[in-house]
């Protein structure tokens, strides 16, 4: 099959848990009845992203809350569902985590965000995710009868290597649970999303949250897909939505055979 549907859930975060998890099921039943094969939440999708709610929000595999509630989602709606990220517990440590599963309910992928977001721009944002949060080390993928999905979160995105091993191992797709915020969110989003499409020559899809203005950090919003030409194919605004598009594998060939510029590297030199 060279075509499939993917829906971005673009949904807000709230201080209640409970209420968050309400959300993301309403909104991923919306994308199943609309006839999605993949299913992306946001990251943090069931805490405000804030470094005092991590250890209390936090959650254990297999046994959480939010954790179960994804796979039986999967399950239920027989679909590939990107559970966004949470914050994950493992003994004494703290991740941002995305969970993975797949249409029987089982678990495919586990990404640990690998690039903690530590960034002062005084009088703007600053944030340390590193002050509670224990990195990742790995890259991280999945395959469907589709293509083979690469994971990263949100500031990964930012080392245009990571990505670029993604699509060296195969990954036609990067799915991007993301929260850009409002001052890097209208100067870099956009551009970073599709110049890694573009670089890699692949789809790239980013979620984040719905923008609350009344939240202490301000989500951009803008959930999108990029495409392997560079193009936005689909994009929201800064409300909820449910952000729907269709990955076309055959027009992602035809660019790489028209314009190869994977093949072309020159990896001896640089
Ligand atoms: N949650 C994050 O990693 C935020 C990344 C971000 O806003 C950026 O500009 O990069």
């Amino acid at each position: 099959m060279s075509n499939f549907q993917i829906s971005l859930c673009q949904t807000p975060v709230a201080d209640d848990k409970a209420l968050n998890l309400q959300t993301a099921k309403a909104a991923i039943e919306m994308a199943a009845l609309a006839g999605s094969h993949l299913v992306a939440l946001p990251e943090m999708f069931n805490c405000p992203y804030g470094k005092e709610y991590f250890d209390s929000y936090a959650e254990e595999f297999p046994q959480g809350k939010t954790i179960k509630l994804l796979s039986a989602l999967a399950k239920k709606h027989s679909l590939y569902l990107i559970g966004g990220s949470i914050p994950e517990k493992e003994n004494t440590q703290l991740y941002n985590t995305c969970f993975v599963f797949g249409p029987e309910g089982q678990l495919l992928a586990r990404h640990r965000k690998v690039h903690l977001f530590d960034i002062d721009i005084p009088g703007q944002i600053s944030f340390k995710e590193s002050e509670t949060l224990t990195p990742g080390d790995t890259v991280t993928f999945f395959d469907t009868p589709f293509c083979r999905v690469g994971i990263a979160i949100c500031y990964d995105i930012r080392f245009p290597e990571f990505t670029r091993l993604m699509a060296l191992k195969g990954a036609n797709l990067v799915v991007l649970p993301a929260a850009f915020n409002m001052t890097t969110g209208p100067a870099h989003w956009e551009l970073t999303m599709r110049a890694r499409a573009l670089d890699n020559q692949i789809y790239l899809a980013a979620i984040s949250p719905a923008r609350d203005q009344t939240a202490n950090y301000v989500a951009y919003g803008h959930s999108m897909v990029a495409g392997p030409w560079g193009n936005v194919i689909s994009q929201a605004n800064a409300n909820p939505a449910i952000v729907t598009a269709e990955i076309d594998l055959a027009q992602l060939s035809k660019i790489r055979e028209q314009l190869p510029l994977l093949k072309h590297r020159k990896p001896e030199i640089y």
